[in-house]
């Protein structure tokens, strides 16, 4: 039988992209589609761009001054490098969570309605349903439902950095940006995240930055190679992990450098 495959629309269409801190070339002619849905891993070498790329996506770069950037970032029909897009509007739609888990010193409720307080909702039945909902999703729920007016600093690592993830969900975005986001996590903690990775695709689409390989071959459809701000090549997860097409992809992924 025939396979049907239908075209995934990608969420992204990165097109020759180059990024300069002031005189040091960060990233070069770079062209990347991320298609919806699908988590997307970067890899590479400490140094490599993953960081700068990643925050590129929902122009985090921004806040270093010494940035500039040339080509294309489209992102919802917009090129987020020359358009100038609403920054607040932007970072609803595209959530991040980073290394070190971040919450504020409130308590969690606070911390989840946080998002949605800024966008204006004040009703409390409503707050208290998103608060709900996003710590469903982010598997936290059960863990914290009677306690939401604990303060977060009391919660474990890796439960607060679930609760960063349920933040980031709070405002309903579509896309989903990771950086390195269980590398200070202990392994149950870091298999919890994975798993929530897993789940969080059926609506999401995510783009993880890691150094852990079999993170990268666990979870992710596509994988991305970057080397000294290039993009060495990006390929289906199981074609990066089996049959790479460039020896240096081959070097790094069985740790032969980096
Ligand atoms: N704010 C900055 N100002 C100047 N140079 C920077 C800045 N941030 C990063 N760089 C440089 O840009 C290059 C890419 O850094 P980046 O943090 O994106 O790499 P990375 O692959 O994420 O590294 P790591 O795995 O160590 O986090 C490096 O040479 C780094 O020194």
């Amino acid at each position: 039988m025939m396979s049907q495959t239908t075209a995934v629309p990608a969420a992204y269409s990165v097109k020759d992209l180059n990024l300069w801190y002031g005189e040091h070339h960060a990233l070069s002619n770079i062209h990347m589609d991320i298609l919806e849905k699908e988590v997307t891993a970067i890899i590479g070498p400490s140094g490599c761009g993953k960081s700068t790329f990643i925050k590129t996506l929902n122009l985090m770069i921004n806040m270093v001054p010494s940035v500039k950037m040339t080509g294309e970032i489209s992102y919802e029909q917009e090129n987020l490098i020359k358009d100038k897009p609403d920054l607040i509007e932007l970072r609803k739609k595209v959530g991040m969570v980073f290394q070190k888990p971040n919450p504020f010193p409130k308590t969690i409720f606070e911390n989840v309605a946080y998002g949605p307080r800024i966008h204006g909702i004040r009703k409390k039945s409503k707050l208290n349903e998103i608060v709900e909902r996003s710590l469903k999703d982010a598997f936290l729920w059960d863990e914290v439902k009677d306690r939401l007016d604990m303060n977060a600093m009391g919660l474990s690592g890796g439960q607060q950095q679930r609760l960063c993830i349920a933040r980031t969900l709070a405002t309903e975005p579509k896309v989903v940006l990771m950086d390195e986001p269980t590398s200070a996590l202990d392994p149950i903690s870091t298999v919890k995240v994975e798993e929530l990775i897993e789940k969080l695709k059926e609506k999401y689409t995510i783009v993880i930055v890691t150094h852990n390989m079999q993170q990268a071959a666990r979870i992710s459809d596509k994988t991305a190679f970057f080397l000294m701000g290039e993009l060495i090549e990006m390929d289906n997860t199981d074609m990066i992990f089996s049959q790479p097409n460039d020896h240096r992809t081959e070097e790094y992924i069985t740790g032969r450098f980096g």
